[in-house]
């Protein structure tokens, strides 16, 4: 018999089995407690014992722990590890695999240059939320250095700095439209009024007209990538031959999204007119719709997530900090003199006048501002895959096949290369100081080595648009949910892996249109 008396409930034991595709969170008999709590404690000593010297720090547990903690809060699991041990490397077992985490100059050199890592490898187990059309079983296999060659090859021609310079009105216009949906005043929330802002740009941008211009369809789409991101978890991924239902979901939302996207491609094949939108690009270069759609929706995926984090945080850093807030304005309206336009026309069509040479080159005030942005909030976890036997970091043998976790923190949030790193403090970037630096502080907000983010141009641009616009038109300030005006900006969620939105209750920007 269970009574209130004679069970209880223990929160680590139920968090093994939280990521499994079962509900185990059930009230416990009091003999299966005393079991577990033995159990517990075998576990909490095993943790850091036998470990042999010569060879990579080894954390003991349970595997199914370490991976629970893993997925669900990656950042704190490595970063606590890391001062617990005191090693710049340590391994552990995610079920079967053996994974290495990394710190340090030696070990982050290479990680990012060693051209023996695999960058797909590492990210396909751990790494959920993107489209991937061999779930769908819809994707012939191609060595990875060609596919991926074959994939920035495409990336690159469809982002052509011309192509963007055609394709701004039209951005400008839809961004524009969003905000008349918004209306004089209001609330909105960034994380995710401006993500959805970025997926419509996106699809714009690597689609066709025809979707671009259909916001049911979009939104529609939005939630598909929502559903793929809530169906990541640990057991979807691990063990993706189990039917859970989040593997289910994943399933049906990759197959939607094919089948929307798939439409679109053969409406383009039908028309009579081929244009330059990027899906008759990639017709014209004689792409199946196989390659085309999982091209759009990988690009889709890369694209909104990183890029949308990026613009949500830098308008909540502005929201706090008026200071700089002022001087990216200012250099917004010194942008607009320098390239006149009719002053009655509105503001949206003055701003897509401005050449695409000024929009990369001439806005130093909110490239130090994103950058910052980026550094404090861009802390994920690079990963890769070792494919060969002999890998040597500082010392030691990285087995082959063993995965490699790089947490971005390492530099980004270190006293060594950033004093007082929770501080946002854009100077950091102005030239001048920098170059005091002599360029020896790492940054890694694009990646750099083998890797480097091929979507950079993009993403940048895409965010000065939407800074300049928003920060023409609207006064705003950062908000509780109660509309108090908050003195400073929370906190990401550094275990987020998808989206680093916020820790604690959600935050808005409260706008007022001043400019049409
Ligand atoms: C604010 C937005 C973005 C940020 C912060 C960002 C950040 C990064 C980082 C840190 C890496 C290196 C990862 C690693 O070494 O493991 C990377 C790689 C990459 N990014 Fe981005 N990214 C952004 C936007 C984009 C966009 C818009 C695209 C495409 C449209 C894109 C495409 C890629 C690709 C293809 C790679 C891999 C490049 C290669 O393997 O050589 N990114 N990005």
């Amino acid at each position: 018999m269970l009574n209130a008396a004679s069970s209880s409930r223990l929160p680590w034991f139920e968090s093994l089995f939280t990521w499994m595709p079962w509900d185990f969170n059930v009230a416990l008999p009091a003999p299966v407690t005393g079991l577990l709590l033995v159990l517990g404690t075998l576990y909490a000593r095993s943790v850091y014992s036998g470990n042999d010297t010569s060879k990579i720090y080894q954390l003991g547990g349970f595997s199914i722990v370490n991976a629970w903690t893993f997925f669900n809060k990656r950042y704190d699991f490595l970063r606590s590890n890391f001062d617990k041990t005191g090693h710049e490397l340590f391994a552990f077992k995610v079920l079967h695999y053996q994974v290495v985490a990394m710190s340090g100059e030696d070990a982050r050199k290479t990680f990012f240059n060693e051209k023996r890592l695999s960058f797909a490898k590492g990210y396909q187990l751990f790494m959920g939320g993107n489209p991937d059309l061999k779930d769908i079983k819809m994707e012939a296999e191609i060595e990875e250095s060609i596919e991926l060659g074959a994939f920035i090859k495409r990336l690159l021609k469809i982002f052509r700095k011309d192509r963007l310079q055609d394709v701004m009105p039209t951005m400008f216009a839809d961004i524009n439209g969003r905000m008349e949906i918004l209306g004089a005043e209001g609330k909105i929330n960034p994380f995710k009024d401006i993500y959805d802002l970025v997926f419509q740009l996106t699809v714009r941008m690597t689609t066709c007209e025809e979707l671009a211009t259909d916001l049911r369809m979009i939104e529609r789409m939005n939630d598909l990538y929502w559903k793929l991101e809530k169906s990541s978890t640990p057991a979807s991924l691990l063990l993706p031959w189990f039917p859970s239902t989040a593997r289910k979901d994943k399933d049906e939302a990759t197959k939607s999204l094919y089948d929307i996207l798939s439409h679109y491609v053969d409406l383009r094949r039908k028309a009579e007119e081929p244009n330059s939108d990027a899906i008759d690009l990639l017709i014209a270069d004689g792409a199946d719709n196989v390659t085309i759609v999982s091209f759009v929706l990988n690009i889709i995926f890369a694209g909104t997530v990183n890029t949308g984090m990026l613009a949500s945080w830098t308008l909540v850093q502005l929201g706090v900090n008026n200071e700089w807030k002022n001087k990216a304005i200012a250099e917004i309206q010194n942008l607009l003199t320098t390239y006149p336009t009719n002053s009655h026309d509105p503001i949206h069509q003055r701003l897509s006048a401005i050449p695409m040479t000024a929009w990369e080159d001439e806005m130093p005030i909110i490239e130090c501002v994103t950058r910052e942005t980026l550094r404090t909030i861009g802390n994920g976890t690079a990963l890769r895959r070792n494919l060969v036997d002999d890998l040597q970091v500082g010392g030691k043998t990285i087995d082959k096949g063993a995965f490699m976790a790089y947490n971005l923190g390492d530099v980004h949030m270190n006293h060594k290369y950033y004093p007082d790193p929770h501080k946002f403090d854009p100077n950091r970037f102005n030239t001048a100081e920098e170059n005091s630096h002599q360029g020896n502080v790492p940054f890694l907000g694009w990646g750099t080595g083998r890797h480097p983010c091929a979507g950079i141009k993009v993403a940048k641009f895409e965010i000065k648009i939407i800074l300049a616009l928003f920060l023409s038109c609207y006064e705003y300030e950062l908000v509780d949910p109660s509309g108090k005006p908050l003195k400073r900006s929370p906190q990401p969620d550094r275990n987020d892996i998808q989206k680093n939105r916020p820790i604690g209750e959600p935050c808005f920007l409260q706008y007022r249109r001043t400019k049409e």
